[in-house]
């Protein structure tokens, strides 16, 4: 009741008592209601076409509504169980909106990649468009067309292989600090919390990338404060996170639906004066950046556009990777024999090299390149990825994708595909031997060569597939290379999820992080 008061009282109605204004904000919203409800219910008949399947309204489906109340605490888990009783393709209803979600490999390669010309589009959502991406002006959630081709072409340019390979010593140096911390952070308190170590490393490679600097430990106010601005956009980047793009009317009552208006908007004022002080530092830095990189090439971009592109580079470049690092390590704990494994190749290339393996050179230590694919396969880094919306009505095997539909991938039913992966629920890095190709190979080319979807599809396909790719495989055998990981009596959680919006994020534990006694770095 407290936020209704405060609402009445914070605003202006000289001409009304409370109790009649609460009335007409009532008569106010039910007449929406019914309005709503009168072109939802016709809105829905004419998308139905003769001789065209049906896709199978998702259950728990209520009018107006729609399935806004039925997602659960975790969406993807409820949509997940949606699929297992409805099928591989289902329409799920969010006020007026249609989102419709695919758990078949062949049928979301198809939709996704084939008729990626009608597919590539991005849903207009009230915080990943207006606000994060400034009306559509950065990658992620820009259309095709001028400004999106030119930010994909700057992309493909800082995100090259070649690109990537000035940064690998500044990688493996941030792997290197971080393996310390870990084992300090052991030494002193018995285990470690992995996941904000990970944060704080895969943080300072997109950051001191981008600006050329990094953040010193996870108690630093900075990365505290950079890393929950991350966290709070891949909140609210989440389909069900912001209810007022699918009922408009919530938009004059942000009090009912959690101060997001506020919230988002609060963030972003955050995020520019930030971002152009770091951009403007950048200009004193030594050395190459992602910011000197962009000033140097044809692209023309204002400080604006910069601010949209580089805080587009850190929330998407660093969370994920930890999280799949962070899994992995959730099921080492559960798995000795998979560490044993790693251990063994690695000492091997080791003791015959003199050093460590570069990410080129993966197919000579193809079980630890395997399991990091499996890792991301048993549980991806995001339930959706990013979803896309079909600019015209679509046919696709017979089901009508209608246009503006908002279209997803469920990332974890179609890595549980037993069609497409043997025994999809166990943990099995043999899975990918002896294939050693590159994710971006595993990620592109027709669906009988490709065997991951985690970065997405087609036209978006991840710009950062390359960077993801060396990250993580230095990060992993840098960590393998030196570390022992031994659970704690509670083992890893690897079944329940924390909700933090877009991502798949594995319940907190702790783990024991000692220094290998056979060590061989
Ligand atoms: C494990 C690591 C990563 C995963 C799992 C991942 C996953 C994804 C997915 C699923 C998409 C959406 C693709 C689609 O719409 O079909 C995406 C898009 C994107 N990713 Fe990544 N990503 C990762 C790392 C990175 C890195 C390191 C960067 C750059 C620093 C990056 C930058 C982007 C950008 C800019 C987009 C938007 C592309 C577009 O809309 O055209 N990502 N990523």
């Amino acid at each position: 009741m407290e936020p209704t008061t405060h609402f009445f009282e914070s605003i202006k109605l000289p001409h009304f008592e409370k109790e009649q204004a609460l009335r007409i904000v009532s008569i106010a919203t039910a007449t929406a209601v019914l309005y709503q409800s009168y072109r939802y219910i016709t809105a829905d008949k004419t998308t139905k076409k003769p001789g065209l399947k049906e896709i199978p309204v998702a259950p728990s489906c209520y009018p107006y509504v729609g399935h806004a109340f039925s997602l659960g605490r975790i969406p993807s888990d409820t949509i997940r169980q949606w699929h297992k009783d409805c099928g591989p393709v289902i329409k799920i209803k969010l006020g007026r909106r249609v989102w419709i979600t695919i758990a078949d490999p062949a049928l979301a390669h198809k939709v996704f990649v084939t008729h990626g010309a009608q597919t590539s589009y991005r849903p207009h959502l009230n915080f990943s468009h207006k606000l994060f991406s400034g009306g559509g002006k950065n990658i992620g959630f820009g259309q095709p067309g001028e400004i999106w081709n030119r930010n994909r072409a700057a992309a493909a340019y800082i995100f090259q292989p070649k690109q990537v390979e000035k940064y690998i010593s500044f990688i493996k140096k941030e792997g290197v600090d971080m393996v310390q911390r870990l084992f300090d952070y052991t030494e002193r308190d018995g285990t470690v919390d992995p996941f904000y170590h990970l944060k704080l490393n895969y943080l300072n490679c997109i950051f001191g990338k981008c600006f050329g600097r990094t953040f010193k430990n996870i108690e630093d106010e900075e990365f505290l404060e950079m890393t929950s601005m991350v966290e709070n956009i891949m909140k609210y980047l989440a389909m069900e996170s912001d209810l007022t793009n699918y009922f408009p009317f919530l938009e004059r009552f942000d009090f009912l639906n959690g101060g997001i208006i506020n919230k988002t908007q609060e963030l972003m004022d955050k995020r520019h004066p930030l971002f152009m002080q770091y951009i403007a530092e950048t200009e004193s830095k030594e050395g190459h950046n992602y910011v000197k990189a962009l000033n140097e090439s044809e692209f023309d971009f204002s400080d604006d556009d910069k601010v949209l592109f580089m805080s587009e580079m850190v929330a998407a470049g660093s969370d994920n990777l930890a999280i799949a690092t962070n899994w992995l390590i959730a099921m080492l704990c559960h798995q000795p024999e998979v560490q044993t494994k790693l251990h063994q190749e690695l000492d091997l290339f080791i003791s015959t090299h003199g050093r460590l393996p570069e990410s080129h050179e993966r197919a000579n230590v193809p079980y630890c390149f395997a399991t990091i694919r499996e890792a991301m396969r048993w549980r991806s880094p995001t339930f959706f990825g990013i979803s896309h919306s079909v600019i015209e009505d679509l046919v696709v095997d017979g089901y009508l994708f209608p246009k503006d539909s908002i279209i997803s991938g469920d990332m974890m039913s179609l890595h549980m595909d037993p069609t497409f992966y043997e025994n999809p629920e166990e943990f099995n890095p043999d899975r990918f031997l002896p294939n050693a190709k590159s994710l971006h190979a595993a990620a592109t080319g027709k669906l009988e060569e490709r065997d991951t979807f985690v970065f997405g599809f087609g036209r978006r396909l991840c710009p950062g597939i390359h960077l993801a790719e060396a990250e993580l495989f230095y990060t992993t055998t840098q960590m393998l290379a030196s570390c022992l990981f031994e659970p704690t009596s509670e083992l890893p959680d690897l079944n329940t999820f924390r909700y933090s919006g877009n991502n798949i994020l594995a319940m907190p534990f702790q783990v024991k992080i000692t220094k290998r006694a056979n060590s061989v770095v």
